[in-house]
């Protein structure tokens, strides 16, 4: 620990002081960042003089007696940036920061007493070896201080710059460029990435390279990739050229010495798509090893050697066309591209497995080796027409001469012919003419056998395909019939038995089967979650609680998920029931009904809608329908079971918290519009109780009108002039007026009729009934229980007896 020496102005101390001053001096001039004043305000600038020399305390030190100050004491902001600086050297300042901050904290507080009384000389040697390995501590120390302080000061500084830049921005800068960017806070997974379908990132210099080719040069490809598929096409068409025209030029005179350009152009085009195929194409196929695709290059090439393709590849690319320069341009000896087979098969594998419709691809193959077979048959039919001089050599046979009917004649189109010829006779259909010499006859029986073994298989095949394709068909014809024989068996209404007809159709047509789920039920299960993910991606993605929720909510119940199909008209749900299930609309239009015959439409509810889920999570209370949910269409949705949604639910409060929040404002919805379908029938009721035939006049009111001594009186006047008028009137229109004690809703004002109105409130002036109550029966003349005297006399009374108010025009009275 840093010692003050007890008596600071002995020799030994001074030396030291002038050392360290010294050292001050030079650091002090080697620094990048002078400090200033201010920063540089150590506590010790005086102090330490003070302390060193307490005698001088009072005095001015002079400049050339003051020591230089000592930076002890950095600024705390300083501090916090040395902390924050990641130095190995750290530690040290921590150790030297123990050291004089207590001693010259001391010192300020002038605690710190020099031991004056202490003799310098009396020191011993140990004493001052001690000292003087204080000494070099303290040096070592001050020197890493005055170093980090530098450092400090640098950062602080840097930092600062920084933050300041960072100030000096504009906020429509920052608020333009955080609206740019696409809001990051949600790091959940998209539908998407959930079904595998997001696309990677990929290298600019990958991209930019597919961009030009449509693949990687320097990459390996996918065998089932796009570009491997169109290469495969190419080699394909090459082989086919080669496998249709070499037998064709070699038996066919199609090559002639004036086009036998042409062919060997197309030719050697084929063959350069070979040798591409095997030198680049081949050894960049990405292979399998361990259930793991194996991408590198240089493991695709090895790969590529170790394979039988590679034998077959370079013995149909076996340059054997050398032998034209000693036997002549004979297309024949190209034969072994043939052996190129390999393509065909593999393109043929490729197309069934990514097409729709795989049954069009086999038959097509099938097909495609049948008419091989034939158009090689006619090659040699054609080659031993031409041996027999088409038929112009004469045979003999039982002792006459004639002439050879089985070969080609040579007349018509020679190619043509000949398959004609063949195929009949490989289909045994033709009543093909008789051989007539061995070979004929050895040509005919292989032609048979081949038709009979060889075709029969081929067509066999062919059968087997089609009726494959059909099974489905069949099967679902099979149960609908079933169905239907069913529903006449138990003397079902037609209207039912049709609607069963209607949903085995429509559900054919949409889904092609009538259980979707049995066809993936054989895959694995992570598969199996995919699948139904991706099928069914574009009504899931439109489903509010999956996009609020965690994703993994969607993984665990889209497998719970069965599809139903709805016709239209069709109550899903009816209000009041027991909800068991929850549903999820697919496809179709559905309609939120109620009233007494389902007449009102709340709301209807579209693709991705989700209902059911109120008296399923028992959210309003109970385990009730709280609607009833009307098909408007034909509609396909998603079933989910009570048990199976609690089962994954209650895993996801947020979910949970979601629904109900959807189902609290669903029922309060609901509620406003049963409160107002209550009260608009409340209002139809009892307008349909007060009506009053007003032909029909009450007797007690007419008695009143004809009243001589009632007469006098003005309101009774007014009555009787209105009884007739309206009498008249109903005479004229023969309708009935609507009379409520109800107030009209604003709303309805509009539609109410003022004229009719006008003719029955305004001339009468009879004072409303505000509070009458209760219903009025039609036969029942209103006006028996009121006292008349009472109420006229009050009418009398009445200073608005004489305006008629506009009320009346609204309030219709059946008094
Ligand atoms: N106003 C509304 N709008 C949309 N859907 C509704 C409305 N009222 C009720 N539903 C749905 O209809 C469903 C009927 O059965 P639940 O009560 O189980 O759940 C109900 C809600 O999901």
């Amino acid at each position: 620990m840093y010692k003050v020496p007890r008596k600071s102005n002995t020799n030994l101390a001074r030396s030291i002081r002038k050392r360290e001053f010294s050292y001050v001096d030079r650091q002090k001039a080697s620094k990048p960042t002078p400090l200033s004043e201010d920063d540089w305000k150590s506590p010790r600038s005086e102090d330490s003089f003070d302390l060193l020399d307490p005698s001088n305390s009072s005095k001015e030190p002079t400049t050339s007696s003051r020591p230089l100050p000592i930076p002890t004491i950095r600024p705390p902001e300083v501090v916090i940036q040395i902390d924050e600086v990641d130095s190995p050297i750290l530690g040290l300042i921590d150790e030297s920061d123990d050291l004089h901050p207590d001693v010259f904290d001391e010192s300020r507080r002038g605690r710190l007493e020099p031991s004056s009384s202490i003799d310098a000389n009396s020191l011993s040697a140990t004493r001052s070896s001690s000292v003087i390995e204080d000494d070099v501590r303290s040096q070592i120390s001050f020197v890493m201080r005055e170093r980090l302080h530098s450092i400090a000061k640098e950062v602080h500084r840097r930092t600062s710059a920084v933050r300041e830049d960072l100030i000096r921005e504009t906020p429509e800068d920052t608020v333009s460029v955080a609206s740019n960017i696409p809001k990051q806070s949600e790091h959940r997974p998209s539908l998407m990435s959930l079904i595998g379908l997001q696309n990677r990132a990929e290298s600019p210099s990958a991209v930019a390279q597919k961009k030009l080719f449509g693949f990687s040069l320097k990459g390996t490809f996918h065998p089932y990739g796009r570009f491997y598929m169109t290469w495969l096409s190419l080699v394909t068409l090459c082989f086919l050229y080669n496998a249709f025209c070499i037998p064709l030029r070699s038996s066919y005179p199609y090559q002639t010495t004036e086009n036998w350009m042409y062919w060997f152009m197309v030719d050697y085009i084929c063959d350069a798509v070979y040798i591409i195929d095997m030198l680049i194409i081949k050894p960049r196929l990405r292979f399998t090893r361990g259930g793991i695709q194996v991408k590198t290059l240089a493991d695709t090439q090895k790969h590529y050697l170790m394979t039988r393709t590679l034998k077959l590849d370079i013995l149909s690319i076996l340059p054997t066309d050398f032998v034209y320069f000693a036997v002549g341009k004979k297309p024949i000896y190209r034969m072994n591209r043939v052996l190129k087979i390999n393509s065909f098969w593999l393109l043929f594998d490729m197309l069934d497995n990514s097409f729709a419709n795989p049954y069009a691809i086999r038959i097509a193959r099938t097909l495609s080796y049948m008419i091989y077979i034939i158009h090689c048959n006619s090659c040699v039919y054609y080659k031993l027409s031409a041996m027999q001089a088409f038929g112009q050599i004469a045979y003999l046979e039982n002792g006459k001469w004639y002439l050879n009917k089985w070969v080609y004649n040579n007349q018509g189109n020679a190619y043509i012919r000949c398959f004609y010829f063949t195929a009949a006779v490989a289909t045994s259909t033709g009543n093909n003419p008789a051989p007539t010499n061995v070979i004929e006859y050895i040509y005919m029986t292989c032609s048979w056998m081949m038709g009979v073994f060889v075709f029969a298989l081929l067509l066999g095949q062919i059968r087997d395909i089609v009726s494959n394709a059909n099974r489905n068909r069949e099967e679902f014809q099979r149960k609908m019939d079933l169905a239907l024989g069913e529903c006449q068996k138990l003397g079902l209404k037609q209207e039912t038995t049709n609607r069963v007809r209607d949903w085995f159709i429509y559900t054919w047509q949409q889904q092609k089967t009538l259980d979707e789920k049995k066809l993936i039920e054989k895959l694995p299960l992570k598969l199996q979650t995919d699948l139904a993910l991706s099928v069914h991606y574009t009504t899931l993605s439109k489903v509010q609680l999956f996009q609020d929720c965690d994703r993994a909510l969607l993984r665990d119940l889209v497998l719970k998920l069965r599809p139903v199909i709805f016709l239209p008209g069709d109550m899903i749900c009816l209000k009041g029931d027991v909800g068991k299930e929850m549903y999820i609309i697919n496809q179709g239009i559905l309609q939120v009904v109620g009233g007494d015959h389902n007449e009102k439409v709340f709301a209807e509810l579209m693709q991705g809608a989700v209902f059911g889920e109120i008296s399923l999570l028992a959210i309003g209370g109970n385990n009730r329908r709280t609607a009833s949910i009307r098909a408007k269409g034909y509609c396909t949705l998603f079933v989910l079971a009570k048990e199976d949604l609690n089962d994954v639910i209650r895993y996801y409060p947020q979910a949970q918290a979601i629904l109900r929040r959807k189902a609290a404002a669903m029922l309060k919805n609901d509620k406003k519009s049963d409160e107002k379908t209550e009260k608009i029938k409340q209002q139809a009721e009892l307008e349909d109780r007060c009506k009053i035939n007003p032909r029909q006049v009450p007797k007690l009111i007419t008695l009143i009108a004809n009243m001589e001594e009632m007469n006098e009186n003005k309101g009774v006047r007014d009555l009787k002039k209105a009884i007739e008028e309206e009498t008249d009137k109903s005479r004229r229109q023969s309708i009935y007026y609507p009379w409520s004690t109800l107030q009209r809703d604003d709303e309805d004002e509009e539609e109410w009729n003022e004229e009719d109105l006008s003719s029955v409130g305004e001339d009468t002036d009879i004072e409303p009934m505000e509070n009458h109550e209760g219903p009025m029966d039609d036969d029942v003349d209103p006006m028996e229980d009121i006292d008349l005297a009472a109420e006229v006399s009050h009418s009398d009374e009445d200073d608005d007896w004489e305006k008629p108010g506009s009320s009346g025009t609204k309030k219709l009275h059946a008094d």
